[in-house]
């Protein structure tokens, strides 16, 4: 697990945006753990989140650069994954759907070049992201959408920068993909190529509802459909290593000398919880070590 997204899930179990109980999610599961993006709702919580987006932008850019490095030597020197780069540049690229893979393998490599956050989570998400991508010495533009068109003033139902290059979608969960298959509906509509999508958890599930369990999660689903990849500030991977590594290092003690953990949860409860999570795991779940 990298220290960002343990940070992330320490501050998310401290928050209670994370919680263990018993939660239906959209597809009718009964779910032992719930992230609830809607909890960061003051000025220092919404700042907190959205900085672990930007470094993880910014580390996926930079990956995106070393790669190009290792692949194409010098010319990953004029990649994109830089501030300050365009999206007239990102026109110029040869990579993406229409190009071969030779031309993949010569390109240069590319970050993004705006973020678009889909109403209305995306749309808090996506903004804050910007603010701090630029206090971290990247200046992105963001754009989101309106669930319904205005049909007055400027119109429309899309706000913020112009769609173009390649977009990075900003959301807080994927369940059944929808959001995200929306998203891609309406930047390819304005002439821009969906690059990639930045989420806070990544539930690791297949897809499908309570009873009937798809063969892919619904994260893969997008990364096979859309040949994009999904970068999460955590996997469900993370949750349950996070969980063992408490359980097994508790050092606080509360109180009643009883042995706490993050999010004020028992270590005696956070075990009962990893092994819930890790049976719904096994039910609903892909891949996994639990
Ligand atoms: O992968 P999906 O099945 O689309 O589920 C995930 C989406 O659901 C939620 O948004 P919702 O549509 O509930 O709207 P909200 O942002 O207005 O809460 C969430 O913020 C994601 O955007
Ligand atoms: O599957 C869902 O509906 C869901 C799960 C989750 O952890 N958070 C959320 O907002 N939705």
């Amino acid at each position: 697990m990298t220290s960002l997204s343990h940070d992330f899930i320490r501050f998310a179990l401290d928050t209670g945006a994370l919680r263990f109980g018993e939660f239906r999610t959209k597809a009718g599961r009964l779910s032992p753990y719930f992230f609830n993006a809607g909890l960061f709702h003051d000025g220092a919580g919404l700042g907190r989140l959205a900085g672990f987006y930007a470094d993880r932008l910014l580390e996926v850019e930079g990956g995106l650069a070393a790669e190009g490095s290792s692949q194409t030597g010098a010319q990953a020197d004029n990649t994109t994954a830089r501030a300050g780069d365009t999206a007239a540049q990102a026109g110029n690229a040869a990579t993406g759907t229409g190009g071969t893979k030779a031309q993949a393998a010569l390109a240069p490599v590319r970050g993004f070049d705006v973020l678009f956050g889909p109403a209305y989570k995306g749309i808090t998400l996506a903004s804050a992201m910007a603010v701090a991508c630029a206090q971290k010495g990247r200046n992105i533009p963001f754009a989101f959408n309106r669930k319904e068109a205005k049909d007055h003033g400027e119109g429309g139902n899309l706000v913020g920068a112009p769609l173009k290059g390649r977009v990075a979608i900003i959301d807080d969960v994927i369940s059944a993909g929808t959001s995200v298959r929306e998203s891609v509906e309406i930047i390819r509509a304005a002439g821009a190529e969906p690059a990639g999508v930045f989420i806070a958890l990544d539930r690791m599930e297949r897809g499908g509802n309570a009873e009937q369990v798809a063969a892919l999660s619904a994260v893969d689903e997008v990364r096979q459909r859309y040949e994009m990849e999904v970068h999460a500030l955590a996997t469900l991977d993370d949750l349950l290593a996070y969980l063992t590594q408490h359980v097994e290092h508790s050092s606080t003690r509360n109180a009643s000398g009883e042995a706490t953990s993050a999010g004020g949860y028992s270590d005696a409860m956070l075990a009962t919880y990893r092994s819930a999570i890790a049976d719904y795991r096994r039910r609903y779940g892909t891949g996994g070590r639990a």
